[in-house]
């Protein structure tokens, strides 16, 4: 388990203190894969880089599996931050060695004996997919493929914890599926506990379990992804949300609607979005409904349905539907443009 508690990040420029992190705290269960998700300059990558101490907290404490790493310093800090792997968005491998080369620099660095290098490198470039390339120079291998030896050296040590600081931003959308799989298999098969940053609210619904958003150096709502998406409350959180769900009604649709009708967007969530809700309305309120786009995402294995639809009727009848759409805990928001 992480707890990070009180987690204030300061840092001293020539233009005087600016605030990267300010009264973070934050409880990550075991085994869970946990995303931070927040625009450029939020405070992601600081408190990133404060679980490990790449950077040191200005004030608060991180724990990580009940050692409180803030109060550690030397040979006591070094070994606790060898169980905490980390790949980048841009890799960090060493030019001038081999893949192999790279990976065994991790456990040369943990002090491990040479002769203990070759099956541990082997085994984790088979894990990442590499068997075959343990001899090629980072320069010969694709972006999703460097990305593989980051992971492989993270893993080097059995860490517990992998930290991922934008770990797929730099890679186009098949590889960074292939990387996002990979890390759900490291985490499904090791039982290592996962914590990504990310502004890229698509990798969060992909992968991770728990996600907080993060604002201003501030964690302004956190909780379950389905909950997140099913049901966000702050407006940062809503963009994020909707960047990913969003549906705009071309304007030609907006202007051939009914007067008589409303526009509306209805989430389904949970069970109601395995059921026939709009067929249970129909038989209860003598209004006429149009789909206009409807589509299901997955998240973990929990449908969440995004439908528009134009119900038309009169404004009771309208309201009734409405209202019987709220009952069956349906989110419902009535469109006024196209957007
Ligand atoms: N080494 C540093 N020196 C000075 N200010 C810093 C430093 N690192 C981060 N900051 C500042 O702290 C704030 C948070 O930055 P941080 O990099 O943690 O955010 P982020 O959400 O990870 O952004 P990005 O996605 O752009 O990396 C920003 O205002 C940033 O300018």
């Amino acid at each position: 388990m992480i707890e990070l508690r009180h987690l204030h990040k300061q840092y001293k420029t020539k233009k005087g203190t600016v605030i990267g992190v300010h009264d973070v705290n934050l409880t990550i269960a075991r085994g869970t894969i946990f995303g931070i998700v927040g625009y450029s300059g939020a405070g992601k990558s600081s408190v990133l880089r404060c679980i490990n101490l790449l950077e040191r907290p200005t004030s608060g404490e991180v724990i990580v599996d009940g050692v409180n790493l803030t109060s550690l310093a030397g040979e006591g800090l070094r070994l606790a931050r060898q169980k905490i792997g980390i790949i980048f968005q841009h890799f960090h491998l060493i030019s001038s060695k081999t893949v192999f080369e790279n990976v065994a620099f991790a456990l040369k660095a943990a002090g491990k004996s040479a002769s203990d290098f070759a099956p541990r490198v082997h085994e984790l470039l088979q894990l990442v997919g590499l068997s075959d390339k343990a001899d090629h120079y980072p320069a010969q291998l694709s972006g999703g493929q460097k990305q593989r030896v980051g992971i492989a050296r993270a893993l080097a040590n059995d860490p517990q914890v992998l930290l991922c600081d934008e770990a797929t931003s730099a890679l186009d959308p098949m590889t960074t599926q292939s990387i996002l799989s990979l890390l759900r298999e490291i985490n499904q098969k090791l039982g290592i506990t996962i914590v990504l940053i990310t502004h890229e609210m698509d990798v969060v619904k992909e992968l991770c379990h728990q996600v907080a958003i993060m604002n201003n150096g501030r964690i302004i709502e956190e909780g379950a992804v389905y909950d997140i998406f099913a049901d966000p409350q702050q407006p940062l959180t809503k963009e994020f949300v909707q960047n990913t769900l969003e549906f705009k009604l071309p304007r030609k649709m907006w202007d051939k609607r009914d007067p008589n009708g409303r526009i509306v967007k209805v989430l389904f969530r949970n069970e109601a979005a395995e059921q026939a809700v709009i067929y249970e309305m129909l038989k209860h309120v003598p209004v006429k409904t149009n789909i206009l786009h409807g589509k299901i995402d997955y998240i973990g294995d929990k449908p969440l349905g995004t439908f528009i639809m134009e119900i038309t009727g009169d404004s009771a009848q309208l309201e009734q539907a409405l209202q019987f759409l709220r009952d069956q805990q349906c989110g419902v928001e009535v469109v006024t443009d196209a957007g």
